[in-house]
């Protein structure tokens, strides 16, 4: 080629190309790593470039440093070629949050936890981002460093569902049963048949039914949940009540019984909800007597009506016991000296509630009264001599007995023997126990806490998929915080189907004069006023449960809410005939009578066996069919199938109870079928759980309410009954874990809520995992004894959460409840049982 006589410049910098860059960007870290690394490369370059031999140890040097500082996942980047360049930014992590997937091959081999300093969190315009303090957010995997299960389920479980059982709470068959054989009249038989649809008696009612239509003595019914217990005592009062008329008649008297005859029967029960029901059943009764008249005067109404009906005059009456001792002091209307029927209703829980004292006093007013009214001239004519006082309990635990001790004389036991139904059976008093109805079909979770919030909507969303199949279900959670989040969550827009509607119409017709600002803030302010945060709202649609052929409806009910939206919510949850979820705390787990509840799902285990009972005892009513399902987390949670698996009594190894897996709650939940790829439900859930942080972090309201109700379900927690303390400790809860089933971002140990109380049982810088093992048995000691103390002070902060009571409503059944707890600190003070913070 010929020489055209142009010159190259090949002059170089004084530095020299290899000069080595200043790095900015990233954090102190990043900076750290791409600066060595280029130091590294710089080296092997010069090297190369001499002519030199490359020496080994740099070549590893640059390996480990990348392998230290960037994890395991970037180690293929790290061994390239490919370092930054001059002036480049620094290589960044390989996993940031919203592009996060896991990998089904994943093998954990470093921290689980990888600090974000930059969350690319999807920001919508006017969101705000309540970034924890310190801007650390933790984006861990769903699916990896989860608690192996403890437990392996049999090769052979036979399959719940498809075994046929008798079921043990139905009403009798034989034709022999009716209503009329027990000593009803023909009168209530027939307005039983035609208009309660009612043909024959339950196993119970037969029972009481016969003993209490012709005795006076006290009784004493025990029976499963769903069994007619509420008819079992109110038929009898009836029928005594009508007969009483007919004897008024007939000896010419008067025409009958009327309002102002007299009070003749109390009826006590524990909680409002179940005074209301037991009144409406006692109405819908009385629509073949209507001379009677029944009312009921309970806490958080207003005295002023109840006292103007009970100067009107009333024959029945159905009360809370704090109500009725303040209307037996005031109301000089009330007269309670032909009361000859006392029945005390769910007594194990008006104990546990500490009412004791009102009791007391209620009782003693009774007997005083009836004494110096049996002189009386005016006596009604056919009104037996003596009171029949009827105790219900599901239990016959040491509270019941001494309740039986102030109110009962030479009581008769009643209850339902399965083997020979609807016999009293006064045989079997040591039997103290209560046991599940025999057709409920049981099932346990186990769920690692990762994936506790996925599972649950994976749980649901396929419980609700075809209509019909499940139309009502109740979850059952500790805490009216996590009430409330869950709710919340449920009914928000969490996959922003609709958010993303609005936007796409908002962009078509942008038409308006608004400043960008003003926009900004406008959506700012619609979407805090979305937030279902606000107590008054109690039921929603649920668009993230809600399939496309229907709709499915969320509600929320805790002993927080005024009783007014508490009534209003249980009465449109019963009305409702669409499929619907009520989010509930335990004050949904006695008596209530729901209909048509298929399923219920504890999330979080009942702090105590009986009132796991009476939680699943809301499916499987009078005969019909119904699933409970539990969810228990891998570990020592597995230990409470024993508990489970004794639920009945007639089989001699436990009841057949089916286990079911995370992977497969979420497979099926999730993965609509047709897709082959086995780990697709890993996708899946992480989608779903990465939209459900999104929508937490959206709004600092929802934060917040994570917050609240992450440090309220661990308090919670902590007040499970010392006897099953064992498989609910504490000390192995991983709370970084459980966190993120809270949609939580931060480390438990950092997390602030305003308002409320520092953490129960420990002091507040105890580390936020607090397990047993590491620093020796001294140390263990005092955290233990630290505990203990924190424990022992808090007592009345464990126990509200236990008892669901309400902060800032003082209501009657929230005064009893502090003054159980208060009366039992003091009884354990003096027993010596510090520590025992929670007797069953
Ligand atoms: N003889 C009967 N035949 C059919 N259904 C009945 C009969 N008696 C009661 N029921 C129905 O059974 C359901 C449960 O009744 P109830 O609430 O009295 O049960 P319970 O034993 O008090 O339950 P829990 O212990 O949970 O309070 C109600 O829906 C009621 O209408």
């Amino acid at each position: 080629m010929a020489d055209d006589g142009m010159l190259l410049n090949f002059s170089i910098p004084d530095s020299g190309i290899l000069a080595r860059p200043s790095f900015k960007g990233g954090n102190w870290k990043d900076r750290l790593t791409a600066k060595k690394a280029a130091q590294n490369w710089h080296t092997k370059a010069t090297a190369r470039l001499s002519g030199e031999k490359v020496p080994k140890k740099v070549v590893d040097n640059a390996t480990d440093v990348n392998r230290t500082e960037l994890g395991p996942r970037t180690r293929r980047i790290s061994r390239s070629p490919e370092l930054p360049e001059a002036g480049e930014r620094p290589i960044k992590r390989a996993r940031v949050s919203g592009d996060f997937r896991p990998k089904p091959t994943e093998k954990a081999d470093s921290s689980d936890f990888r600090p974000q300093s930059n969350p690319t969190v999807t920001k919508r315009p006017g969101e705000k981002q309540d970034v924890p303090k310190g801007g650390k957010q933790i984006i861990s995997s769903l699916f990896t460093y989860n608690p192996a299960s403890t437990t392996k389920p049999p090769a052979n479980e036979r399959r719940v569902d498809d075994a046929p059982v008798e079921p043990s709470n139905a009403p009798l068959s034989s034709e022999l049963d009716t209503f009329t054989s027990l000593g009803i009249s023909t009168t209530l038989a027939a307005h039983l048949l035609n208009k309660m649809e009612l043909k024959a008696p339950t196993a119970i009612q037969k029972a009481a039914i016969t003993q209490l239509v012709k005795d006076d003595s006290d009784a004493f019914i025990q029976a499963e949940t769903g069994s007619g217990k509420t008819l079992a005592y109110l038929l009898p009062i009836v029928q005594r009540l009508m007969e009483l008329s007919a004897n008024m008649r007939k000896r010419k008297v008067d025409e009958n019984v009327q309002r102002n005859s007299g009070l003749f029967a109390i009826i006590m029960a524990p909680t409002r909800e179940l005074s209301k029901q037991i009144a409406l059943v006692l109405e819908k009764l009385l629509g073949c007597a209507h001379w009677l008249v029944a009312t009921t005067v309970i806490g958080g109404e207003k005295k002023k009506s109840e006292k103007a009906r009970l100067r009107k005059g009333i024959n029945i009456l159905v009360a809370t016991p704090g109500r009725l001792v303040d209307h037996l002091e005031h109301t000089e209307a009330l007269d309670v000296s032909n009361v000859r029927w006392l029945v005390l209703d769910e007594g194990d829980r008006l104990m546990e509630l500490g009412f004791e004292q009102e009791i007391q006093k209620i009782v003693g007013a009774l007997n005083l009264r009836m004494r110096a009214k049996k002189d009386d001239k005016l006596k009604i004519p056919g009104l037996p001599e003596k009171r029949t006082t009827v105790l219900c309990s599901a239990t016959m635990k040491m509270d019941v007995e001494r309740l039986g001790q102030i109110s009962l004389k030479d009581a008769v036991h009643i209850r339902a023997d399965p083997s020979e139904k609807g016999q009293v059976d006064n045989e079997n008093k040591d039997d103290q126990t209560f046991f599940a109805p025999a057709q409920l079909k049981q099932s346990y979770a186990v769920v690692a806490p990762k994936l506790r919030l996925v599972s649950l909507m994976s749980y649901l969303k396929r419980a609700f998929a075809r209509k019909g199949s499940v139309m009502k279900a109740i979850v059952f959670i500790s805490c009216a915080d996590s009430v409330d989040f869950h709710f919340d969550m449920l009914t928000g827009d969490v996959e922003q189907k609709a958010q993303k509607k609005e936007d796409a119409k908002e962009e078509a017709e942008d038409k308006d004069d608004d400043t960008p600002e003003k926009k900004k803030s406008k959506k700012a302010k619609a979407i805090e006023q979305a937030d279902p945060t606000k107590l008054s709202v109690t039921h929603a649609e649920s668009p993230i449960l809600s399939p496309k052929t229907h709709t499915v409806t969320a509600y929320r009910l805790h002993g927080s809410l005024q009783q007014s939206l508490r009534t209003s919510t249980l009465a449109h949850f019963t009305k409702n005939k669409e499929p619907s979820v009520l989010i509930a705390t335990d004050v949904a787990s006695r008596g209530l009578d729901l209909p048509n509840v298929d399923l219920v799902i504890e999330f979080d285990p009942a702090f105590a066996r009986e009132d796991h009972l009476h939680r699943i005892g809301r499916t499987a009513r009078a005969g019909r069919d119904g699933r409970a399902c539990i969810f228990l987390m891998p570990g020592c949670e597995e230990g409470y199938v024993d508990i489970l698996k004794s639920d009945r009594k007639d089989t001699e190894t436990g009841i057949h109870i089916t286990r079911q897996d995370a992977d497969d709650i979420l497979n099926k939940g999730l993965v609509t079928s047709g897709i082959v790829d086995k780990n697709a439900y890993m996708d899946k859930a992480t989608d779903l759980q990465l939209a459900v942080e999104r929508w937490a972090l959206a709004s600092p309201s929802r934060l917040e309410a994570a917050r609240r109700a992450f440090q309220s379900h661990v308090r919670a927690y902590a007040t499970h009954v010392a006897d099953e303390r064992k498989y609910f400790d504490i000390k192995q809860l991983h709370l970084g874990h459980l966190a993120k089933a809270f949609a939580l971002r931060e480390r438990p140990s950092g997390m602030k809520v305003p308002g409320l109380r520092t953490g129960a049982g420990r002091g507040d810088k105890t580390p936020a995992k607090v397990r047993g093992g590491g620093a020796g048995g001294a140390k263990k000691e005092s955290v233990r004894e630290k505990d203990k103390q924190g424990a022992v002070a808090s007592v009345a902060a464990k126990k509200a959460v236990d008892l669901d009571l309400p902060d800032s409503h003082d209501t009657e059944e929230a005064a009893k409840m502090r003054k159980a707890v208060r009366a039992r600190e003091k009884f354990m003070r003096h027993a010596g049982m510090a520590s025992e913070f929670n007797l069953g």
